[in-house]
């Protein structure tokens, strides 16, 4: 089974290209989130260094205005005109484009804001006036009474304008509302002047602090100090970065909208490789896999790289198949061409007459079967077959009928020597032999004398002998041979039997065991 390396590369591939895209991604988002960051300590840094800078002034006009504070008017009008939102003064100052609000807040219970007023402040005994408070170095002074936990403290507002010192600042409209604690019978005096108690809970005060509440809302105080160094106003100043917030979320709305349209992306050319590429590339090897043509089809009608690739594979296959035919018909040949070598093989080891093994047969299967017996120790025996008195038959009946008799006495012999082992043979002129492998003598004994019997029994009449019909005499010759020994010496035995069977008289068989010990002897030498 292959691996599907080219789909397992091109998930790579794409898994390479999301991870490369979702890192850009990241460090689009992290850039992002840095120069907002940057911008937004950026306008903080603004904002105090320009709250540090009002203060100062603010601070030093301020003073200058207190000490030329001579005279108390509009006292009774300004009291009217407060109301409890006055401790909490917005300043709209010139930052238009950070939207920046500043806030004054006084807190009450900072007792230094006293220390800072009293030294511009008239004495208290001097008598109030109307309408000579009104400006002081173009700066309009009111002021009031006012009660705070059980607390009386003096409050001085000032109105600020564009027209003013602070014009540096540009647009600055509001108040800034100093704070003192006073006396009871302070507040008396005021009162009877004013014909009033005046009293107020500074339920607006706010504490100072210096916060970033939220991302885009800076809110920053400065302390107002007096002349002893402590606080005694605080200056707050926010801004609403909604600019920067807006440009953030369009950031972040592109960053989702690229990581998903890059997603999207992905997907599509994974489906658009899927389509093009890794498809007709399956069905190319589900054919080659198959080894058939019919997985090519679709293919097959293509006009690209696939379509020509189909088509060469298509070509393959067809001509894979002519050869394996052309193969397959040679391998025909072949074993015809087998067949008639065997045929000649056979035919050359036939004899043409008697249609039984030759003597070259005969020498062949001898040797052959001479070596198993070696090896095996099994016994090996052979027959010398001679037909009787054969130059007579051919001087009575001819030299024709003598051929059509041996061909009817090998007949016979075949019918009789049919053991699968067994071979017959055809020696030479009217003598047969018959090698009988895996038979002793006793055995070789047995079948010579059925082939006496048979071809007696066959009756081919032989005028010229004295039985009357074809007989044979047979040597019989058995042994188990060791190595190196031949086969000529159960040849020779063999012989020496046939010799002594024709002696005694013919149509006989004689066992080579049966000779005198001197014959022996000779075979042996
Ligand atoms: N027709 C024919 N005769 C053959 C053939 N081969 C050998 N002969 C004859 O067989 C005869 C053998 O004669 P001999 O060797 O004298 O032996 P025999 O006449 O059979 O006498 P014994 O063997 O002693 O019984 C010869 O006359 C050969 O011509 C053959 O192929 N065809």
């Amino acid at each position: 089974m292959y691996k599907e390396q080219v789909q397992r590369r091109i998930l790579t591939v794409l898994v390479i290209l999301s991870l490369g895209f979702l890192s850009l991604e990241g460090w689009m988002t992290w850039m992002r989130n840095q120069s907002t960051q940057e911008l937004v300590e950026y306008r903080q840094t603004f904002l105090q260094q320009n709250l540090s800078r009002m203060v100062t002034r603010l601070g030093t006009t301020l003073r200058s205005a207190c000490s030329d504070y001579s005279l108390w008017t509009q006292m009774q009008d300004f009291s009217k005109k407060l109301d409890r939102h006055w401790a909490k003064v917005n300043i709209d100052t010139s930052l238009p484009e950070f939207g920046i609000t500043h806030t004054w807040i006084v807190n009450p219970e900072y007792k230094t804001v006293y220390s800072f007023i009293v030294d511009s402040l008239p004495e208290f005994e001097q008598p109030l006036q109307k309408d000579t408070l009104k400006s002081v170095k173009g700066l309009n002074f009111y002021q009031g009474f006012y009660r705070y936990k059980q607390a009386i403290f003096e409050l001085a507002a000032c109105p600020l304008h564009s027209s003013d010192d602070y014009e540096r600042l540009g647009e600055a409209t509001g108040w800034l509302v100093l704070a003192q604690p006073v006396g009871e019978d302070y507040l008396e005096q005021i009162a009877l002047l004013t014909d009033s108690k005046a009293s107020i809970v500074f339920n607006n005060h706010l504490s100072p602090s210096s916060t970033i509440n939220n991302p885009w809302n800076i809110r920053i105080s400065l302390p107002f100090r007096g002349a002893s160094g402590q606080p005694v106003a605080f200056l707050t100043a926010t801004t609403h970065l909604e600019d920067l917030k807006k440009l953030y979320d369009a950031s972040t709305q592109l960053i989702i909208v690229n990581g998903f349209s890059i997603i999207c992306l992905l997907f599509l050319t994974y489906f658009l490789l899927q389509v093009w590429v890794l498809s007709p590339l399956k069905q190319l090897t589900n054919s080659l896999d198959k080894n058939t043509a019919s997985e090519l089809k679709t293919l097959l009608s293509r006009d690209d790289e696939y379509g020509r690739l189909a088509s060469l594979v298509n070509d393959f296959f067809r001509q894979r198949d002519l050869l394996a035919a052309e193969i397959q018909k040679r391998g025909q040949v072949m074993d015809q061409l087998a067949q008639v070598n065997l045929q000649l093989f056979d035919n050359a080891r036939l004899d043409e007459l008697t249609q039984v093994a030759n003597r070259r047969r005969f020498d062949e299967y001898l040797a052959s079967a001479w070596n198993s017996a070696i090896s095996t120790g099994n016994p090996i025996a052979l027959l010398m077959i001679d037909l009787d008195f054969f130059k007579r038959y051919n001087d009575t009946l001819g030299h024709p009928e003598g051929d059509d008799c041996l061909a009817l006495v090998a007949d016979v012999f075949r019918n009789v020597v049919k053991s699968r082992h067994d071979l017959l043979a055809r020696y030479g002129g009217e003598e047969f032999a018959a090698i009988l492998p895996l038979t002793d003598e006793a055995g070789a004994k047995v079948l010579a004398g059925r082939i006496i019997d048979v071809l007696k029994q066959a009756e081919i009449p032989h005028p010229g002998s004295e039985f009357q019909v074809v007989t044979t005499s047979i040597g019989v010759a058995a042994c188990s041979p060791i190595p190196h020994q031949n086969p000529e010496m159960l040849i020779n035995m063999a012989d020496k039997a046939l010799y002594e069977a024709k002696r005694r008289g013919r149509n006989g068989v004689v066992a080579f065991s049966e000779l005198p010990k001197t014959v022996d002897e000779d075979i042996n030498q």
